[in-house]
């Protein structure tokens, strides 16, 4: 059952949109919403943190800033969860029995499973709740970090379960397609397994290069960080995300993100022999695959 949501012309979707959590996702969403009349005709923003409270209401990105997620959410026909993933199941449990019967819940956390295992016990017949993941992003967060066209020509993967009703994941396509991004509907685990291998194996490479490198300055006293070349450089610009983001990331997609890596390290001790023995063209073909994936990208205009 979901309410009077608009996905036809150009009348908002929502009549109003709360967005609990409006750091760099939060906020780029109701700066869209903002920019956009098709989205929400009244957009409400909620945190946990005072400093981002004063910053979104100094911003003007929402037309009440609330204190409490229980008023936030009273008179919302759409509330997004943009909080940390540890925190989604915990925020969407405490505002799920305030919520407008036909109202949809929603959130983007960066994995799945774990968030629709810990939030399931708490859902109701009457509210949708419609699981999603944008793949766009930076290495910055909080509300500044935000921007009206982050999801421009971006993926917003979609994860709904087998009963959620195909209304309200219709009504949140329509809502990512106006976010300026393209869907896809896909399972849970399947999900998990994408992102462990697309973007947390990579965070955590780069997390650990970063620290490895550091490491050895301190150990040989040297300046091996000043040198760093722009192979490194583009580690560490990925090093620099939030640490409870991925920390909650790591720890909420444990199987799939070890899988992953007991995969990679298989893999990086193949090279580790082709380089001791010599093989060149097991080298060479190595890197040629790293140049074609690099080129596809780019021609798909995704890098
Ligand atoms: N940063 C990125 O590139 C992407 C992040 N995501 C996911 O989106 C979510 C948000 O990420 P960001 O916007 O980067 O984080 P952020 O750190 O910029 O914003 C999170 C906001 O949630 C607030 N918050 C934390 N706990 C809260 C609670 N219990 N109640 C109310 N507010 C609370 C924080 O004060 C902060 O303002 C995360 O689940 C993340 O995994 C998804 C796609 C990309
Ligand atoms: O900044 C980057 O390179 C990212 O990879 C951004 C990002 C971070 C987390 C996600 O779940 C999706 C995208």
């Amino acid at each position: 059952m979901t309410g009077h949501h608009d996905t036809t012309g150009n009348s908002p979707l929502f009549g109003t949109l709360a967005v609990i959590g409006p750091g760099l996702i939060g906020s780029s969403i109701l700066r869209r919403a903002r920019q956009d009349g098709t989205i929400a005709a009244r957009l409400v923003a909620c945190d946990a943190s005072p400093a981002v409270r004063a910053r979104v209401a100094e911003l003007g990105l929402a037309d009440r800033v609330e204190a409490d997620p229980l008023r936030a959410v009273a008179d919302a026909d759409c509330v997004i969860l943009c909080v940390p993933v540890g925190a989604v199941a915990e925020v969407g449990a405490a505002i799920l029995p305030a919520m407008k019967p036909g109202a949809i819940l929603t959130e983007v956390g960066s994995t799945k499973q774990s968030i629709i295992g810990a939030i399931t016990p708490f859902l109701r017949p009457d509210v949708p709740f419609v699981p999603t993941h944008p793949m766009a992003g930076t290495e910055y967060s909080g509300p500044d970090a935000g921007f009206a066209t982050l999801f421009d020509d971006r993926w917003c993967l979609l994860t709904p379960l087998p009963d959620t009703d195909p209304a309200a994941v219709s009504v949140i396509e329509t809502l990512w397609h106006r976010m300026g991004a393209r869907t896809r509907i896909m399972d849970a685990a399947h999900h998990d397994r994408v992102c462990a291998i697309v973007s947390h194996l990579p965070h955590l490479l780069a997390f650990t290069i970063c620290g490895t490198a550091d490491d050895l300055a301190d150990e040989t006293r040297s300046e091996v960080l000043d040198f760093a070349a722009s192979g490194f450089r583009d580690f560490t610009r990925i090093a620099a995300s939030d640490p409870v983001m991925w920390r909650d990331i790591f720890l909420n997609n444990r199987d799939a993100l070890l899988e992953m890596l007991a995969r990679f390290t298989e893999d990086a001790q193949a090279m580790a022999r082709a380089i001791r023995w010599g093989d060149e063209a097991f080298i060479v073909d190595r890197i040629e695959r790293g140049r074609r994936i690099r080129r596809s990208l780019l021609e798909n205009r995704q890098a």
